[in-house]
């Protein structure tokens, strides 16, 4: 089996750099095919795994190993070609590791490293895509997404966290998934509510007419740093599912919100609405922020989301 590293030295602030080391030490000591390549930019680990992917074919099955934070794995995610013959492996450095949280993968880089290499269980994850655009004719541009994907208050807190300096901060101090909450506790009270219509799988049509905060579409269960948004979402299922808040007094959410890293938003039933389907066209009132496992989709007012076809073979452990 040939490996193909994609390694984002800049994740988690590039506290990682000696990890590099350890990785190539011990590929080398158990004598692996391998090759490594670091982004030195957005958009290069895209461009690897779309490079590295076109050359995997059934005489020529590869594992692409993405190292970096749920932004790297993303962007990994966008680029690469889907096939029987691709397995993925990821080794978490980020400071959200939502992505590792819901997949159940190990955090400790050389454990995660062993799994990659005499994998035990692999599981076919399923990826999401989802169209954003401004009104239905339009084509729209396309974007996939692994763990979720957002659009209102939970993408506009990932804007804000993607250029804070507190996140920076945070890092330094083994606080970086605090990121999220700090900067969704300082934009809370002045970001607006937009009025929504959401169908589901092109027949179950819901209107909110009072306005909407946001509306996750997930793929696997945490985001924002461990938000448990979706307790029930599983990766390898048929199934979006969706948590969708509903207008309700500012300070009503800051109670709600913390509840949600136990999975105990759901039940505020009145502004809480949970969803599962297999495809879902969300259409707001206003333009609002879109996030792709955190990452900048743009500010737009339609999105539609679904599932690929074929999953990604992923080894877990
Ligand atoms: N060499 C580089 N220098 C700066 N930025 C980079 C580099 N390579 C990739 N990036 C960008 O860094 C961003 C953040 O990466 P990533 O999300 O993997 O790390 P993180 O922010 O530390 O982790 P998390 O998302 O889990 O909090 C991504 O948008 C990615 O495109």
């Amino acid at each position: 089996m040939f490996y193909y590293f994609i390694i984002n030295p800049s994740s988690s602030s590039g506290k990682h750099k000696t990890l590099w080391r350890e990785i190539k030490e011990q590929l080398e000591k158990e004598e692996i095919n391998y090759k490594i390549a670091a982004t030195k930019k957005t958009g290069d680990a895209k461009r690897l795994a779309r490079e590295a992917s076109l050359q995997v074919s059934e005489t020529n099955p590869c594992t692409i190993v993405a190292i970096g934070g749920d932004g790297t794995v993303n962007e990994v995610v966008n680029g690469l070609i889907l096939s029987p013959f691709l397995s993925f492996g990821y080794i978490p450095t980020g400071s959200g590791n939502d992505l590792a949280r819901g997949l159940g993968l190990s955090k400790e880089p050389l454990e995660a490293l062993a799994f990659i290499l005499h994998p035990k269980e692999k599981k076919a994850v399923r990826i999401g895509k989802i169209v954003t655009k401004d009104n239905e004719e339009e084509e729209g541009e396309k974007r996939r997404f692994i763990i979720s994907s957002g659009a209102g208050f939970d993408a506009a807190v990932c804007h804000h966290s993607i250029q804070s300096k507190i996140k920076n901060m945070l890092n330094f101090l083994h606080f970086g998934k605090l990121t999220y909450l700090f900067t969704a506790l300082k934009l809370l009270m002045k970001y607006p509510y937009t009025k929504a219509e959401l169908v589901l799988d092109n027949q179950n049509r819901k209107e909110y007419q009072r306005g909407i905060l946001f509306s996750v579409f997930m793929n696997t269960r945490y985001e924002g740093g461990g938000f448990l948004f979706c307790p029930e979402a599983e990766p390898c299922d048929d199934f979006l599912d969706i948590c969708l808040v509903e207008k309700l007094p500012k300070l009503m959410i800051l109670c709600v919100l913390p509840t949600a890293f136990f999975g105990k938003h759901v039940i505020f039933k009145k502004m809480v609405h949970i969803e599962r389907c297999k495809k879902a066209v969300l259409t707001m009132e206003e333009a609002v922020p879109i996030h792709t496992d955190g990452e900048n989709a743009g500010v737009k007012k339609v999105v539609e989301v679904s599932l690929e076809e074929q999953p990604l073979n992923f080894i877990i452990r």
